[in-house]
C-alpha cells in the first residue's frame, strides 16, 4: 500500500485532475482545428453556368461559361468549359430564308443542354450577340434583319435556359467587352497595375480598344467603366467594313477598275499567289453596303494572282484614307485614334492569321521579309505544302497577312519600336479572347464596381493560424504542468 502511495506521489500523470485537463485540451484543440476547417469552406461546391451566342459575320459560336455560386464576384472565376461551331455561315447569310437562321443553332444548343446539368438549366442565362454582319444586314435591309433576329429569337426561345435576348451589338461594345475579356482573364482588374489593350478582327469589322495617355477628342470614341473600385476610361473605335473579308472585296472592287483585261473577264490580283485561278461572281465583290463604287465587272469573272507582296501592299494601302482629319491625330477614314499606349491583345482573325504565317513573334521588318517570300510562292506548291487548310482560307493568307500588317502599321500606327508590344493570342487560360465573355460579366453585373470585402487572411492561412495559435496554448499548459510538477517535487522533498 505504501509502494503504491509513493508511485502516486512520484507520477502525478495519474492524477484524475491531470487525466481531466489533458482531456479537456485535447478536445478543444480538435473542436476549433475542426471548425478553422470547416468555417468559410462550402459544403458543396454549386457551380452556374451561361450562354453567349457569337453570331459573327462569316459564323456563329456558342460559348459555354461556368462559375462557383458563391464566388461570383471574385475576379477570374468564370472560364469557358464548351465551345460549340454552329455549322454553316453567319445569321446575316440566312437574310433570304430567315427561318433557316433559328433552325441552324439547333445542333449547338441541343449540345449545350448536355453539357449544362439539367438542375441548373431554368437559370442559365442565354444572350445572342450579333456583330458586323448583321449591321451590314440592317442598314441594306432593316426588314431582313428583324426577320433573322426573330427567327433566331423564336428558335433559342423553345430551349429550358433563361432566354435574354438576342440582338446586333454596337461596335462600341464589341471593342470594350473585348477589352474587359481579356483584362478580366488576365486578372488585371483585381491587381490595377495596367491593363491590356484589345484588338479584335473580324470579317466584316475590326475594333481597337485602350487606355490612352492623351485626351480623347471625340465623345464617340469613349467608355467609362468602374471596376473593382478603380476607374477606366477608355479609347475604342470599331471600323464597319474593314473585317478582312469586307476589305478583300473592297480592294478587289478597287483592283477591277483598273486592272480588268480587254475581255473584261480576268482580274490580275498581286495578293494571290502566281498560277492561282478561280472563276468567282461579280457578287462575291460588290453584294455588299461597304463597297459603293459599283463598277463593271463581268457577271463571271476570273480571279488571277500575280504573288507580289511589295505590289499588294500597295493596293490595300488606298483602302485608308488619310486624307482628311478634324483632330490632333487620326487612325484613317478621319476617325481621331490617340497614340497607341501599353501592351495589346491581338485575337480573333488577327491571331488566326498570323500563327498561320508564323508571325506571332519576331519583329515587324521580320514579318514584312517573311510576307514577301510567302506571296511570291506558287499557288501549286502552297497547296502541295497544307493540304488540310481549306481552299478559301488558304488562297486568302497573303491578302489577309498583308493587310494586317498594313492596319497595324498604316492604320493604328504601330511601329517597329512598339511592334513587340502586340502579343497574337488566342485564349487566356481556359477561355477565348472575344467580347463575348465581357458581354455576359456585364449583364449578369459579375464584375462589380467596387472591389469586394475580402476576409483578413485567405482560408489556408487561416487554419494553418488556428492550428499554430492552439498547438502554442497546448505547449504553454504542458510547460505550465512541467513548472507545477517541478515546484511540487521540491515541496516534498523539503517535507521529507
Ligand atoms: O482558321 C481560320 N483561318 C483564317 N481565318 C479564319 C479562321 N477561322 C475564322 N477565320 C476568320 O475570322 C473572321 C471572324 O470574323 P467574324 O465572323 O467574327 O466576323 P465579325 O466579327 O466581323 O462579325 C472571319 O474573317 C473568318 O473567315
Ligand atoms: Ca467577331
Amino acid at each position: 500500500m505504501d509502494e503504491q502511495r509513493e508511485v502516486q506521489v512520484k507520477n502525478p500523470c495519474h492524477r484524475p485532475v491531470f487525466l481531466i485537463l489533458t482531456a479537456v485540451i485535447a478536445a478543444v484543440i480538435i473542436t476549433v482545428v475542426s471548425i478553422s476547417v470547416v468555417q468559410n469552406k462550402h459544403i458543396l461546391q454549386k457551380y452556374k453556368y451561361g450562354i453567349v451566342l457569337d453570331a459573327g459575320s462569316s459564323h456563329t459560336s456558342v460559348y459555354i461559361y461556368e462559375w462557383p455560386a458563391e464566388k461570383e464576384n471574385n475576379t477570374g472565376m468564370v472560364r469557358q468549359t464548351h465551345t460549340c461551331h454552329v455549322k454553316g455561315k453567319g445569321i446575316s447569310s440566312y437574310s433570304t430564308i430567315p427561318e433557316k437562321a433559328g433552325m441552324s443553332l439547333q445542333e449547338c444548343m441541343e449540345e449545350a443542354k448536355q453539357k449544362i446539368p439539367v438542375a441548373r438549366h431554368p437559370e442559365t442565362p442565354v444572350y445572342l450577340g450579333a456583330t458586323a454582319g448583321m449591321r451590314l444586314l440592317k442598314m441594306d435591309n432593316e426588314d431582313a434583319s428583324n426577320k433573322v433576329l426573330a427567327s433566331v429569337t423564336n428558335s433559342l426561345k423553345k430551349y429550358p435556359f433563361s432566354f435574354q435576348g438576342a440582338r446586333i451589338i454596337l461596335g462600341q461594345e464589341e471593342g470594350a467587352f473585348g477589352w474587359i475579356t481579356v483584362n478580366y482573364l488576365s486578372d488585371n482588374f483585381r491587381k490595377a497595375m495596367g491593363t491590356l489593350g484589345a484588338l479584335d478582327l473580324g470579317g466584316a469589322s475590326t475594333q481597337i480598344t485602350f487606355i490612352p495617355k492623351q485626351e480623347i477628342e471625340s465623345q464617340d470614341n469613349t467608355i467609362d467603366f468602374r471596376l473593382y473600385g478603380n476607374d477606366y476610361h477608355l479609347y475604342t473605335h470599331s471600323f464597319l467594313c474593314f473585317g478582312k473579308d469586307q476589305v478583300l472585296r473592297l480592294s478587289l472592287a478597287e483592283k477591277s477598275r483598273y486592272t480588268l483585261d480587254k475581255n473584261n473577264s480576268t482580274l490580275s490580283d498581286p495578293c494571290f499567289h502566281t498560277g492561282y485561278n478561280s472563276s468567282k461572281k461579280y457578287m462575291d465583290v460588290f453584294d455588299t453596303p461597304c463597297v459603293k463604287e459599283k463598277s463593271a465587272l463581268p457577271k463571271d469573272f476570273i480571279h488571277v494572282g500575280l504573288g507580289d507582296w511589295a505590289e499588294c501592299q500597295n493596293s490595300v494601302k488606298k483602302v485608308f484614307d488619310a486624307s482628311h482629319c478634324r483632330y490632333s491625330t487620326c487612325s484613317f477614314d478621319g476617325v481621331f485614334q490617340p497614340s497607341v499606349e501599353g501592351k495589346f491583345g491581338a485575337f480573333s482573325a488577327f491571331y488566326f492569321v498570323m500563327d498561320f504565317l508564323n508571325l506571332t513573334s519576331g519583329t515587324l521588318e521580320d514579318a514584312k521579309l517573311k510576307m514577301r517570300r510567302y506571296c511570291s510562292t506558287p499557288w501549286k506548291d502552297i497547296v502541295q505544302r497544307y493540304p488540310k487548310i481549306l481552299e478559301k482560307y488558304l488562297s486568302e493568307y497573303c491578302f489577309s497577312g498583308t493587310y494586317i500588317l498594313t492596319l497595324l502599321e498604316h492604320g493604328y500606327k504601330f511601329t517597329s519600336n512598339n511592334w513587340k508590344d502586340i502579343q497574337f493570342i488566342k485564349k487566356i487560360g481556359d477561355s477565348d479572347a472575344g467580347w463575348t465573355l465581357g458581354y455576359m460579366l456585364n449583364l449578369t453585373n459579375m464584375i462589380p464596381a467596387e472591389a469586394p470585402d475580402v476576409p483578413l487572411m485567405p482560408h489556408g492561412g487561416y487554419v494553418s493560424f488556428m492550428v499554430l495559435f492552439t498547438l502554442l496554448v497546448f505547449l504553454l499548459f504542458f510547460l505550465a504542468f512541467l513548472y507545477y510538477r517541478r515546484s511540487t517535487r521540491t515541496a516534498q522533498k523539503d517535507i521529507i
